[in-house]
């Protein structure tokens, strides 16, 4: 595939340029008035992570960084869909190498994202469960439109969040009700999202929602940016270690877990549900 790591300039539209580093399930805007770079997700039907769309991500938030963006906000193409989390194709019945690729590229996108030295949000325009949700409170900051839900319900499905899961999910929520929900598998409505302080604020529109990102990282403006990204590696630095460490470990964890067969009788039960509810 053609890839390269140099920005190349490919449109312009108003104030914005979007940037591409020819990969097609992501997009990067940069406004030359602020200096922040908007990543959107495009992959139909739902932003299901898979490992082309892990991959992508992985590259847009790394020429974000490089580019010295002032700021970058995440959000999905999709009218109603932010992420649906993991693609559980790439879970079920799955190939030997491309299965430790797919983990290992979800690894890449959460040490990039939870440790980008750029100021982050998340314009949250649609659901956003489990790998949407990790994505989403792996940012500073998050605004959501009404009437979706957000959550990590990986006990529904039979599943296990992992330790850096859980991380992202701490650095937002208290301890007593981070680990209550995911016991329960819990998904908020935005309503209840706010109340419990799982999102900053929401927003009517995802141009409003944008807005009130890059209104948040605008509050970064006259704050030295060396001092601002090394205080939040600092909070950030002990979770980032902690995989860090346990790469392999994590890895291992999961495919033997993965390969359960009652884990992979679960996850057919679960896309069957999912697929007659969709025929619906
Ligand atoms: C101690 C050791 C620990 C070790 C670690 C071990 C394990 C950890 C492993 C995994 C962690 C996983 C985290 C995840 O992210 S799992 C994924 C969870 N996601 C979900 O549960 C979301 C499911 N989807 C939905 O709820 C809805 O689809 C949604 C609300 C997102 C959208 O609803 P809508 O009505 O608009 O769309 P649908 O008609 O439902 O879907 C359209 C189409 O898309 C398919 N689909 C939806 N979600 C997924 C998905 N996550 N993966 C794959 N495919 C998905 C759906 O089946 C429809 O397909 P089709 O019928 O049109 O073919």
């Amino acid at each position: 595939m053609l890839r390269t790591k140099v920005l190349s300039l490919v449109a312009r539209s108003g104030p914005s340029r979007l940037m591409s580093t020819a990969t097609k399930l992501t997009t990067v805007e940069v406004n030359d008035k602020t200096g922040i770079a908007t990543l959107t997700m495009c992959r139909a039907p739902v932003n299901g992570l898979n490992l082309e769309l892990l991959k992508d991500l992985k590259t847009s938030i790394d020429e974000i960084e490089s580019n010295k963006s002032r700021g970058l906000i995440l959000t999905s193409s999709n009218a109603t869909i932010f992420s649906a989390g993991l693609d559980i194709m790439e879970m079920y019945n799955p190939e030997k190498e491309r299965i430790r690729a797919f983990w290992t590229q979800l690894q890449e996108v959460w040490l990039s994202l939870y440790g980008s030295s750029v100021p982050t949000a998340a314009a949250i325009n649609g659901h956003s469960p489990a790998g949407g949700c990790l994505l989403a409170t792996s940012c500073e900051y998050r605004v959501m439109l009404p009437k979706f839900t957000i959550g990590l319900n990986e006990t529904q499905l039979g599943i296990v969040a992992p330790k850096w899961f859980m991380s992202s999910f701490l650095s937002v929520l208290p301890q007593r009700q981070a680990e209550r929900a995911l016991n329960q598998g819990r998904m908020f409505s935005t309503e209840e999202a706010l109340q419990i302080g799982l999102i900053d604020e929401t927003a009517t529109s995802k141009e409003e929602a944008v807005e009130k990102c890059a209104a948040f990282l605008g509050t970064f403006a006259r704050v030295n940016p060396l001092a601002r990204a090394l205080t939040k590696q600092q909070f950030r630095a002990a979770d980032l270690q902690q995989l860090e460490n346990e790469r392999k470990d994590d890895l291992e964890k999961f495919l033997f877990f993965i390969n359960q067969p009652a884990v992979q009788k679960g996850l057919g039960i679960y896309l069957e549900g999912l697929k007659k509810k969709a025929k619906k």
